[in-house]
């Protein structure tokens, strides 16, 4: 007999995880757990698994707990075909909400979580719609990690997109994890393309590489000043096509202000499938907001999930 397993379901702009609390660090989440969890048929469905573990209770803790002895929380973030990935943007403010839900914050001050990435700032801040609860991210120092390679004015890497005619450049942006983003020049483009498999990337990323298709939209006047715009598709290593990925939404933010040139936005709203987030850049660090939901509680019966 296996004891069952206590799970959560929850999502940040559709991009959806199922949550495991772990933190006193006993549970063996191997890869096929992880598969068997996130299979939309046979399993409870989701792009991901977040694990909230004591930062004490696993080696990848350490090095968290070395940059702030206040992370002692730590987000083991699993992609859905099992690998391990160092951030998710979109997963820190799920698992913030399920912390706070836990009692293990109280939603106040800043939540500090220790990740694969570093250390990650996390604080409640109120939407739009102004009523909303979003989080913020601090997610770091952001880079663009092939800048000196450059194959064109803004781009490093050439993208073949099934659906699209010809291969586009794009542009590679590190924030923890690796991304390459190219531009499109209008939305029937972003609707034509076929993210059912991987976009082929060369030179091919060492460690592989989320895809970000984007649309610049211009600028828009808000009540928090003029922000740039974005609409975005994303080709998730690990997983596939995702309705939402937050480091993804850094990333095409950076790569799209980097395009730009002086003068460009540090606010963007970047509108993905499922919903919209915003990007800040201050200088070389990255912060990132949206909301965090949590559906559902579950009891997983082991034996029949494997
Ligand atoms: N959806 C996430 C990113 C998850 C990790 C990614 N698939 C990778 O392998 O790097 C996000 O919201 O950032």
């Amino acid at each position: 007999m296996t004891a069952p397993l206590a799970v959560t379901k929850g999502h940040g702009t559709q991009n959806d995880f199922v949550l495991l609390d772990d933190r006193d660090g006993v549970m063996d989440l191997d890869a096929d757990l992880v598969r068997a969890l996130t299979d939309r048929r046979a399993g409870i469905g989701a792009d991901g698994v977040l694990r909230l573990v004591g930062s004490g209770r696993l080696e990848a803790g350490a090095a968290a707990l070395a940059e702030d002895p206040a992370a002692t929380w730590f987000m083991d973030y699993r992609n859905a075909d099992g690998s391990v990935a160092e951030m998710c943007g979109n997963g820190v403010r799920v698992l913030a909400a399920f912390a706070e839900r836990l009692g293990v914050w109280d939603g106040t001050g800043e939540l500090i979580l220790g990740t694969r990435a570093g250390v990650r700032r996390v604080r409640r801040v109120t939407g739009p719609p102004a009523a909303a609860t979003w989080y913020a991210v601090d997610m770091g120092v952001w880079s663009l990690p092939r800048a000196d390679r450059a194959v064109a004015d803004g781009a490093d890497a050439e993208v073949t997109v099934p659906g699209l005619a010809v291969p586009r450049p794009g542009l590679s942006v590190d924030v923890g994890n690796p991304h390459t983003v190219l531009a499109l020049p209008g939305v029937d483009e972003l609707d034509a393309a076929d993210l059912t498999t991987a976009p082929r990337v060369l030179p091919v990323p060492p460690a592989g590489t989320n895809v970000e298709l984007v649309v610049p939209l211009g600028e828009r006047r808000t009540d928090d000043g003029v922000v740039g715009a974005v609409r975005m598709r994303v080709h998730e290593r690990g997983v596939g096509e995702t309705r939402s990925c937050g480091t993804g939404a850094c990333a095409a933010a950076l790569a799209v202000r980097t395009w730009a040139g002086a003068g460009a936005p540090d606010v963007w709203q970047v509108e993905v499938p499922g919903g919209v987030v915003r990007v800040t850049v201050s200088g070389d660090r990255v912060e990132l907001a949206g909301p965090a939901v949590l559906v559902a509680d579950a009891v997983v019966d082991l034996e029949a999930l494997r």
